[in-house]
């Protein structure tokens, strides 16, 4: 599907203009059915736009944020998602939004996964809003270039749930939504700061394997547009 790039002047202006945009979309979601749904990416850009967005005045108590992907560590670990989240974005106006989290203590990763499935059947299909980030070797959500789990996160057949992902470049364990789960969402954005990061897209934009570069996936076979965010 085709990408837009969206290019700001900076990190700030950035973090404004996509809450406004993500904040529309759900209000929009929230007026049709009242409801709404998004799934956020952990990492260490989105922290600006995560405060941006919890300031937006919008129906929040109707909004239920997931991830896109977690580590396999319980919220307060310093690499929890859940605690980036929880700081960043579940406060001011959207403290009153319902929060699922994809880690819960399991036996195992895969019974944590298999319980995310379960928990996160009710929403996101499709999500409303999907943001995904990008790692510099060209991996979003927890999908890693040789990730252990990697060719059925990317199969479009795969069903819409969480799977694990280990990886070289993953540190912990990984659970993470499907591709065929988030790349039909109502508004998909791939949220990217840096010149380094706009290299790596120029690259992932490039002829070679998705395994190479599993953003590929998504700039490819996404069936909702890509809707690119960029500062310097
Ligand atoms: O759990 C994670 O790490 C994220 O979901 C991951 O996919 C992230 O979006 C990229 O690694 C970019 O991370 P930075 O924003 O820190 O560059």
């Amino acid at each position: 599907m085709a990408s837009t790039l969206h290019s700001f002047a900076s990190a700030a202006d950035l973090a404004g203009s996509l809450a406004d945009k993500v904040a529309d979309r759900l209000s929009a979601a929230i007026a049709a059915r009242g409801a709404a749904s998004i799934a956020v990416s952990g990492g260490s850009t989105p922290k600006a736009f995560f405060q941006a967005l919890s300031t937006r005045d919008i129906a929040w108590d109707k909004v239920t944020i997931t991830l896109v992907d977690e580590r396999f560590v319980p919220a307060d670990n310093a690499r929890s998602n859940h605690l980036l989240v929880d700081a960043n974005l579940l406060q001011n106006k959207a403290k009153a939004a319902r929060f699922v989290p994809l880690y819960q203590p399991a036996a195992s990763v895969e019974e944590a996964a298999r319980l995310a499935t379960e928990k996160s059947a009710e929403i996101g299909i499709p999500f409303d809003v999907v943001i995904l980030g990008m790692g510099g070797d060209g991996h979003t959500a927890s999908f890693f270039p040789g990730g252990s789990n990697l060719a059925e996160a990317l199969d479009a057949s795969t069903p819409r749930g969480v799977i694990t992902m280990e990886a070289e470049g993953a540190g912990e364990p990984r659970l993470t939504f499907t591709f065929s789960s988030l790349q039909d969402a109502a508004l998909l954005v791939l949220h990217i700061e840096g010149e380094g990061k706009k290299d790596v897209l120029a690259k992932a934009e490039g002829s070679g394997d998705e395994a190479d570069m599993p953003i590929r996936a998504v700039l490819r076979r996404a069936t909702s547009p890509v809707e690119i965010y960029w500062a310097p």
